[in-house]
């Protein structure tokens, strides 16, 4: 049976808004309507008629609404088919109503995992009837018709509207799918919560409302985003987001992160810092990370974590970028930047709050802890006989900040609140020290009394020999290296100071 009359609904939500319309809508189409408890005081207080389920059913809500719904008769009503004999005759003898329509709306247990709420609170809001209506009605896609989400009211109406309460078979169909989305999604969150301690050997995934991009990372590639969680930021002005777009965004919403108690300004081109530092007031942060690559600062992705002020915006204003992310804009700032249609603009919402991070790796996923440990003074062993100056242990934690949120081998080199230069993603240590400061030096940097960080150790001692006769006298590393007494000494031998972090920065 291809086009069916929907003559019953259940309507079972837990958000309420929004589903007047559609009451109205079904009433005015004859369309006879069951309900559970609060919806259906929501449903009465409209003036429109409706069937409590425990008329059906004979049992009331019980156990605090756990079980409510979950009874043969309202899964019979869903379930049976209605062009199978044996199915319409057990439906007679049991005096089971077709339910013709379902409409539910899950208690939202990701929210309130969110929320920060107890885990009695949460498990509370594990769904269990709404969920077995979902997947009940979506079986039955042959014959019901079935809406999982309020994120799908807009399309149930329009379907209601254009079709005069009648369904094709392929409308059925649509939302079953959209049904096991969410019932998946919804119990992947449920999995990925009880298994927080990783007991159960497995991983889950599940992203929705997929964006298709313009492209993947090049023209003749494909790319869909999925959103496992609530977006890190709005977009406010613009072009479409791409692709690259959102792994620079990524790269530099995490490095951003690093700075929690100065104003810091970031450039990032291609996942790395192009230029980094931070000021009294985002204009100098800005100015300051600019001159660290004046180049590379062209077409690229602006970070700050302080809002956008006038003086800034029309600071950077004659710079092509292509992103500036910010918790904030004035409206002076936006006026002034608004004024290139296709430079991005994002209103950053969270900091980088992810615990776990994931790629996609052979036939299967890599799972593993972000990198949450940011070096700071506690964490510093001075290895060598002269210790840095306060000065120089502000400058190394700096550098050291930027070195690992930079693809590896990195080298960096600052002074000052202000990354000199980078050598990064170099398959040997000294090719992205020397990198690094020949960039330093095209871009006019003086070396001397600069710092230098390196995300993992000096398997020789040739990069502390480098560096010095570059004129660098301050060096932060993991160490952990055989070798590490060879660079000790040379650092010892030329009056360099030397701090170990023991703790290795990798980013691949
Ligand atoms: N236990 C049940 O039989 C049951 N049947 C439906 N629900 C949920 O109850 C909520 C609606 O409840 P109310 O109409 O009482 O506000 C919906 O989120 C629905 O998914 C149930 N609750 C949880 O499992």
């Amino acid at each position: 049976m291809s086009e069916v009359k929907i003559k019953s609904a259940l309507i079972s939500v837990f958000y309420k808004d929004g589903l007047a319309p559609i009451v109205e809508k079904l009433d005015e189409l004859g369309v006879k309507l069951y309900s559970t408890g609060g919806t259906q005081k929501f449903i009465e207080d409209m003036n429109v008629a409706v069937t409590p389920v425990e008329d059906i059913t004979e049992y009331p809500s019980i156990f605090g609404g756990r079980v409510k719904t979950l009874h043969p008769k309202i899964f019979g009503g869903i379930l049976h088919r209605r062009d199978h004999e044996g199915d319409q005759k057990e439906k007679e003898q049991f005096e089971i109503p077709a339910i013709d329509l379902v409409i539910v709306d899950l208690y939202p247990f990701e929210e309130t995992v969110a929320s920060g709420a107890s885990e009695e609170d949460i498990i509370e809001k594990i769904d269990i009837g709404g969920i077995a209506l979902i997947r009940g009605a979506a079986k039955n896609f042959q014959d019901v018709l079935i809406v999982s989400s309020r994120n799908y009211y807009g399309d149930l109406l329009d379907l209601l509207n254009n079709k005069n309460g009648n369904t094709e078979l392929a409308d059925r169909k649509l939302f079953a799918t959209r049904a096991f989305d969410t019932s998946s999604h919804y119990d992947s969150a449920i999995f990925t919560y009880m298994n927080r301690d990783n007991s159960v050997p497995s991983f889950k995934v599940s992203g929705a409302n997929g964006k298709v991009l313009r492209y993947g990372e090049n023209p003749h590639q494909q790319g869909v985003f999925y959103e496992e969680s609530e977006s890190y930021f709005d977009q406010i002005h613009g072009k479409e987001i791409s692709y690259n777009n959102l792994v620079d965004i990524e790269a530099a919403i995490q490095l951003i992160g690093e700075f929690k108690e100065e104003t810091a300004f970031a450039i990032l081109k291609h996942n790395n810092a192009c230029g980094v530092a931070t000021g009294n007031d985002v204009k100098t942060a800005y100015q300051k990370a600019f001159a660290a690559d004046t180049i590379s600062a062209f077409g690229g992705v602006l970070i700050c974590n302080q809002e956008i002020t006038k003086e800034a915006a029309e600071e950077m204003h004659s710079l092509f970028f292509e992103i500036l992310i910010a918790p904030a804009f004035s409206d002076e700032a936006l006026t002034v930047l608004q004024q290139k249609k296709n430079r991005i603009l994002l209103v950053q919402k969270k900091s980088w709050n992810r615990e776990k991070i994931h790629k996609s790796m052979l036939n299967g996923t890599l799972v593993q802890d972000y990198d949450n440990i940011t070096d700071s003074e506690e964490h510093l062993k001075v290895v060598t006989k002269v210790a840095p100056s306060t000065e120089d242990v502000k400058s190394l934690l700096f550098a050291s900040k930027i070195c690992k949120q930079s693809k590896s081998n990195t080298i960096i080199l600052a002074k000052d609140g202000q990354l000199y230069a980078s050598g990064v993603g170099q398959t040997s240590r000294v090719d992205a020290l020397e990198q690094a400061i020949a960039k330093a030096q095209k871009f006019g940097f003086d070396l001397q009394g600069a710092v230098m960080a390196s995300d993992a150790f000096f398997p020789f001692p040739d990069c502390v020999e480098i560096a010095d006769k570059a004129g660098i006298k301050a060096v932060i590393q993991p160490g952990g290296s055989v070798k590490d007494q060879l660079s000790i000494d040379y650092c010892d031998q030329n009056g360099m100071s030397m701090v170990f972090t023991g703790t290795r920065h990798f980013k691949h």
